[in-house]
C-alpha cells in the first residue's frame, strides 16, 4: 500500500474538518486578502473552492498501488521498453499551494508482466493530485510501479513549470525543472538510460 499522506482520524485522533469549517477557512483568506465576502460574486465562492479542492486533491483518497494491481502476462514474451511519454498533469507545490504544470514520461522494462497503459497515467494523476515537490512526485511514481510490478527497471522523468517561481517570488516565467528517477536496469545500465532519453526526446 502506498502511504496515503493524510487519512482521518489523523495521527493525533483529529477528525476531518467539516465542509462548513473548510468554507469558513476560505472566507477568512478572502477577508485577509482584502475582499468583501458578502458581495454577490463571492457569496458562493467558499463552497466552490471547497468543491474544487476535493477535485484538485483527490489523490489523497486514492491508492496508486491498488490501481497498478491488475497486470497482463500474455504479451508473446515482449520484454523491451514500454514508455508512455508526454503525460500532462497539474499538481500543487507543498510550499505555496500554487500550481505545478508539467508532463511526465514513464517507462519500464517488463519482466513477464505488463501494465494497462492507462494505469501509468492514472498513477501520475494520483500523485499529482496531492501537495507535492517535483522530486517527491517523481520518486513516488517510480517506486509505486517498481513495488507492484517488479519490472527489470523503471524510469521516470518529469518536466514542469512551478507557478510559485513564475507568478511570485523570483518571478521567472518559462523555466522548466527536470527531475528523474531510475531503478533497476535503468539505474545500473547507462545504455538503458540513454535509450530512455532518446525515446523521450525523439520527435516524430
Ligand atoms: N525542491 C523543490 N523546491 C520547490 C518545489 N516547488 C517549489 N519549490 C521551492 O520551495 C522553496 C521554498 O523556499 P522558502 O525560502 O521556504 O520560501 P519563500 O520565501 O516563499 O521562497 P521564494 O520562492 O524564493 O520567495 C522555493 O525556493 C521554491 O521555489 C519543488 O517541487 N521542489
Ligand atoms: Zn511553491
Amino acid at each position: 500500500m502506498d502511504a496515503i499522506v493524510k487519512t482521518f482520524p489523523g495521527k493525533d485522533g483529529e477528525a476531518r474538518p467539516t465542509q462548513a469549517e473548510a468554507e469558513e477557512a476560505v472566507r477568512t483568506l478572502l477577508r485577509w486578502a482584502g475582499d468583501d465576502v458578502t458581495r454577490e460574486g463571492l457569496i458562493d465562492t467558499p463552497k466552490r473552492v471547497a468543491k474544487a479542492y476535493k477535485e484538485l486533491f483527490a489523490g489523497y483518497e486514492q491508492d496508486a498501488e491498488e490501481e497498478l494491481g491488475r497486470t497482463f502476462e500474455e504479451v508473446a514474451g515482449y520484454d523491451d521498453i514500454v514508455l508512455v511519454k508526454d503525460i500532462p498533469f497539474f499538481s500543487h507545490c507543498e510550499h505555496h499551494m500554487v500550481p505545478i504544470i508539467g508532463k511526465a514520461h514513464v517507462a519500464y522494462l517488463p519482466d513477464g508482466k505488463v501494465l494497462g497503459l492507462s494505469k501509468i497515467a492514472r498513477v501520475v494523476e494520483i500523485f499529482g493530485r496531492r501537495l507535492q515537490t517535483q522530486e517527491t512526485m517523481t520518486a513516488q511514481v517510480a517506486h509505486s510501479i517498481d513495488d507492484t510490478l517488479h519490472p527489470r527497471g523503471v524510469a521516470v522523468m518529469i518536466e514542469a513549470e512551478h507557478m510559485c517561481m513564475a507568478m511570485r517570488g523570483i518571478k521567472k516565467q518559462g523555466s522548466t525543472t527536470i527531475t528523474t528517477t531510475f531503478t533497476g536496469a535503468f539505474k545500473t545500465e547507462p545504455h538503458e538510460q540513454v535509450r530512455f532519453m532518446t525515446l523521450v526526446r525523439g520527435r516524430d
